[in-house]
């Protein structure tokens, strides 16, 4: 699995969730780094899936290059989209800290059930979201998220995992996941079977592919290794964790 590597967005330190931004030239950089670090661990996939954001497919592509699978098949869907940030869309994270306080963003971005507010139809990224042509046939009107928290992005992530890959790993394919920090964040949480306290902790960093081993029921014997050696890796999930909070 990967986050994608920094959008412009993420380098603007915006909230995101379903608007459509770009990679960042660091970004692309991450994205080809990650499919280095995965051709050089000896890597090589059956399957590949990505949600219908551009950042995360740009990253799974720049990764494909790198490990010499451009053909490999692709599965999209919004379902491995990032959590929807509702009416943060669009804000600035240290400059919302220091508006409602740092604990307040801590609570927006990392409590598992507490979602931010909902994107209303006067929200300056409304229309670009939801008449986005990308959205034409799913999500339906009733499932199209407004906000999100962890656990409403996890019951739209999870069918995916449940009835799309966990059918091809009992083939046994092997998967690649191009996705986003808080889609990944609730099949870790899965996987590992955290507790929604152990989940808030954890910061995953853009472009950093890290590595599950699943047994025969799916349970992990091999959890989160990164592809990155561990200073680095520590790094880039404290720069995530602070990115909430006030300058
Ligand atoms: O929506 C966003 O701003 C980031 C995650 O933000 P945090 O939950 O870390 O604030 O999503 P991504 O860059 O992975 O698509």
């Amino acid at each position: 699995m990967v986050r994608h590597g920094e959008s412009e967005w993420n380098q603007k330190n915006l909230f995101c969730g379903w608007y459509d931004a770009q990679l960042s030239e660091k970004g692309v950089k991450e994205a080809d780094a990650a499919g280095v670090a995965l051709a050089q661990a000896g890597y090589k996939f059956d399957i590949a899936h990505t949600s219908v954001l551009t950042r995360a497919q740009n990253t799974l592509k720049a990764i494909l290059k790198g490990i010499k699978q451009e053909d490999l098949p692709v599965h999209k869907s919004w379902r491995l989209n990032e959590r929807h940030y509702g009416g943060l869309t669009g804000l600035d994270k240290a400059a919302t800290a220091a508006k409602y306080g740092e604990d307040q963003v801590l609570i927006w971005r990392r409590s598992f059930d507490i979602p931010p507010p909902p994107m209303e139809k006067d929200h300056a990224y409304y229309t670009n979201i939801v008449d986005d042509p990308r959205y034409a046939t799913e999500p339906s009107k009733a499932e199209f998220p407004m906000f999100e928290s962890l656990k409403l992005t996890i019951e739209r992530t999870l069918p995916y995992w449940n009835n799309v890959i966990v059918p091809q790993l009992k083939e046994g394919k092997k998967i690649l996941v191009a996705a986003h920090g808080n889609s990944l964040r609730g099949i870790v949480k899965h996987l590992d079977n955290m507790s929604d306290e152990a989940i808030m902790g954890l910061n995953l960093p853009t472009g950093i592919p890290f590595v599950y081993e699943l047994d025969e029921n799916f349970k992990p014997v091999v959890s989160m290794k990164f592809l990155g050696d561990e200073e680095t890796v520590k790094k880039a999930m404290e720069a995530v964790a602070n990115q909430g909070k006030a300058k």
